[in-house]
């Protein structure tokens, strides 16, 4: 459910780790799922990109979740709550219910999977997460990567490694939900961060470091909220951070380096389609944070500038000017 970049190159790993099982994608756009079906490509989020030839495009979510045994979900963070409650009726009782998305939701701090399960009333054992350092143009191309699917039941978990295995993309399994689905949405914050660095001229020396002490950051949340510790050294943490904070493909780091460059928030987001979660997320996870007593200081330099109070310099100068601390001063 969603036809965007992750959403399409989601649907070429289905079709690739079981060519026999049917993949439909479901899409807002009839004129976007028809360019699907007739030439084989998504021109708006993926072009150039040839999808399997088993792939259907729908844009009728009746149609599309008719029968379906697993439903992956790939909409904005945003809209999941809105969407899924029209999608609710026609999910199949015993389907399992996937989360590839990266955000949490604005006001109630809720993440995806807790979203789906208040709308879709969905026990643990059928609601599942997948994230790592996936980058969707570099997955949809085929190259290799490696991922983590998480849910609260092994043998769910099992399946879904089953269905998304192919000789390119390597899914891992894990019970912790929280922490992947912790670590997809604060690395999109940290992101943001060396976005920000790397607009106002800063190296890799820089960037490190927000790399560093935001796994740090993103530890201590997790933890707080349940997480396990293994996670945040894992495919979902740290490699997830290290390839979202260093990749000129990552939409977050983009938009950071617009925002270290001096453009508004309003300004780029006008100047794109796709989605930077971490842009409507950094409130929420402050939320979580205070709720918590957990002290997020990169994430508030980053919410500071969104909100329009701090500029990407003087962020930084929040950050350098802090009272000097032990490294492990939280530990
Ligand atoms: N792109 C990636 O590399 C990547 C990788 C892993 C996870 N994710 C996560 O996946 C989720 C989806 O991201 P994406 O990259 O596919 O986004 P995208 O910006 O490429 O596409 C978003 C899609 O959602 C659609 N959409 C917008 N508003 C909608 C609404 N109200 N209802 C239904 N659909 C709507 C858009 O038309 C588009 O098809 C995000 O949470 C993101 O963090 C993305
Ligand atoms: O392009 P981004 O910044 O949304 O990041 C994409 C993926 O989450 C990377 O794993």
């Amino acid at each position: 459910m969603g036809a965007g970049s992750w959403g399409t190159a989601f649907s070429v790993v289905l079709g690739d780790a079981a060519p026999s099982t049917s993949v439909t994608l479901w899409g807002r756009r009839p004129e976007l799922c028809a360019a699907v079906q007739s030439r084989r490509e998504n021109p708006d989020y993926l072009p150039g990109v040839r999808l399997p030839d088993a792939l259907t495009a729908t844009s009728d979510p009746a149609r599309a979740l008719d029968g379906a045994a697993v439903v992956v979900l790939a909409v904005p963070s945003q809209t999941l709550r809105a969407g899924l409650g029209q999608w609710a009726p026609h999910v199949p009782a015993d389907a399992v219910l996937v989360s590839l998305m990266k955000g949490l939701e604005r006001g109630t701090a809720r993440r995806m999977s807790e979203v789906v399960r208040e709308v879709t009333g969905a026990g643990p054992e059928r609601v599942a997460v997948v994230s790592g350092p996936n980058l969707a143009g570099e997955i949809a191309e085929r190259q290799p990567a490696a991922s983590v699917v998480a849910c609260a039941d092994a043998g769910a978990a099992l399946r879904l490694q089953a269905l998304t295995q192919t000789p390119w993309f390597r899914p891992y399994t894990t019970p912790d939900v929280v922490g992947v689905e912790l670590c997809g949405v604060v690395k999109n914050v940290i992101a943001l961060a060396c976005g920000m660095a790397k607009g106002l001229g800063y190296g890799d020396n820089t960037a490190a470091s927000l790399v560093t002490r935001g796994l740090a950051e993103t530890t201590r949340l997790g933890l707080a909220v349940g997480a396990l510790a293994p996670t945040f050294p894992g495919l979902a943490g740290l490699g997830d951070l290290v390839a979202t904070c260093a990749s000129p493909r990552s939409r977050n780091r983009t938009f950071g380096e617009q925002l270290g460059r001096g453009r508004s928030v309003a300004e780029v987001a006008g100047a794109t389609r796709q989605v930077a979660e971490g842009v409507t997320s950094c409130e929420s996870v402050l939320q979580l944070a205070r709720a918590h007593g957990v002290d997020m200081p990169i994430v508030e330099a980053v919410a500071a500038v969104v909100r329009g109070e701090a500029t990407a310099g003087e962020a930084t100068g929040m950050l350098m000017g802090r009272a000097a601390t032990a490294e492990h001063a939280h530990d």
